[in-house]
């Protein structure tokens, strides 16, 4: 019986009991949390269940399914020491999300979660997304210390991509440019880091402001892709402060390439050292910045359940129509 378990050939650790491994395997999701910022972790070895924007939306509902920012779907080939791990990741609204610093972490716990072996031993191992390779290391598996790296940035307005007003592609650096939002003239500046990220340095960065503006920025017409949003303060050249409005999933307690990106940003335009905390509402991360520009992130993950989907649920997942088809 453990021989015909899905996902035998993916090394299931080998410190686990059959039981442990049948139990851990046999399950439909598994939800984490990244200092509020949640992801239901959807295995293909564990279930059938077809992964498309429509039962993305239905599971990431918080009335209607289980509730999250968002959808890791993978492992999409089985795992093997030495190799990227291929995944996908999507946003609460069924949007294709590129990389998610946090999803990228809390999908390594998954591993070591699940499969124990090497991906439990605290050495790196690399995950591959549509938007490129990020290392991942797991630097206390009981802490939930997981560190990732998101590659460097770039400041240009063909990557995210940014248009000029009159709806031409611009050119250039993203650095502290003009961005008209109805009646308010911002000055903002824009990144791509795996995802589209606008920083927006204010006074106060409240969830007020991130639940009126992030919106009205994420959806604006000079971003045809959308764009993350980021409200930042500087408190002190080690120490940002940021409100999030996430492209695909909204307001958001923290996210982890958001805090990479108000980093990048910061470090760009000379106002912090190479290594800053990042406070938001859920939480604080660390994020570094080497000279070349590339970037780290570290902070805290959590695994919260493991489930099934009840009958009635998984009726409907299977039913919606791209499923079906
Ligand atoms: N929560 C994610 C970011 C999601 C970005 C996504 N909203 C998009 O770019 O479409 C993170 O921790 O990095």
């Amino acid at each position: 019986m453990y021989g015909a378990v899905p996902g035998r050939t993916a090394r299931p650790g080998a410190a686990l009991s059959p039981a442990t491994y049948l139990r851990r395997v046999m399950t439909d999701f598994f939800k984490y949390q990244a200092l509020g910022n949640d992801y239901v972790v959807i295995d293909p070895r564990s279930t059938g269940l077809p992964v498309t924007p429509e039962t993305v939306r239905l599971v990431c509902d918080r009335h209607f399914g289980i509730g999250a920012d968002g959808v890791v779907h993978g492992p999409l080939a089985d795992p093997r020491p030495g190799v990227p791990v291929p995944l996908a990741l999507f946003n609460s609204d069924g949007s294709v999300c590129g990389r998610s610093g946090n999803g990228l972490r809390m999908f390594a716990l998954h591993l070591a979660d699940r499969d124990a072996g090497s991906w439990a031993t605290g050495e790196p191992f690399t995950l591959r997304t549509t938007a490129g390779d990020s290392p991942v290391r797991i630097l206390d598996r009981a802490a939930g210390t997981v560190q990732v790296g998101l590659g460097r940035p770039v400041f240009e307005a063909a990557a995210l991509p940014l248009l000029n007003e009159d709806g031409t592609p611009a050119e250039g650096s993203t650095l502290s440019v003009p961005l008209t939002v109805g009646e308010q003239k911002l000055t903002v500046t824009a990144l791509d880091n795996g995802n589209p990220h606008t920083v927006v340095p204010v006074d106060e960065p409240t969830p007020e402001l991130a639940r009126d503006l992030g919106p009205r920025i994420a959806g604006h017409a000079r971003f045809p892709h959308r764009t993350n949003v980021q409200f930042l303060r500087v408190v002190s050249r080690g120490v940002l402060e940021i409100e999030v409005y996430e492209r695909g999933a909204g307001y958001a307690l923290a996210s982890g390439s958001s805090a990479c990106a108000a980093a990048s940003a910061a470090r760009q335009l000379g106002l912090c050292d190479e290594r800053v905390e990042v406070r938001m509402p859920g939480g604080s991360v660390t994020v570094t910045l080497a000279a070349d520009g590339s970037v780290t992130l570290t902070g805290e993950v959590r695994q919260v359940a493991t489930g099934d989907f009840a009958p009635a649920l998984r009726a409907l997942l299977d039913r919606t129509p791209e499923a079906a088809r």
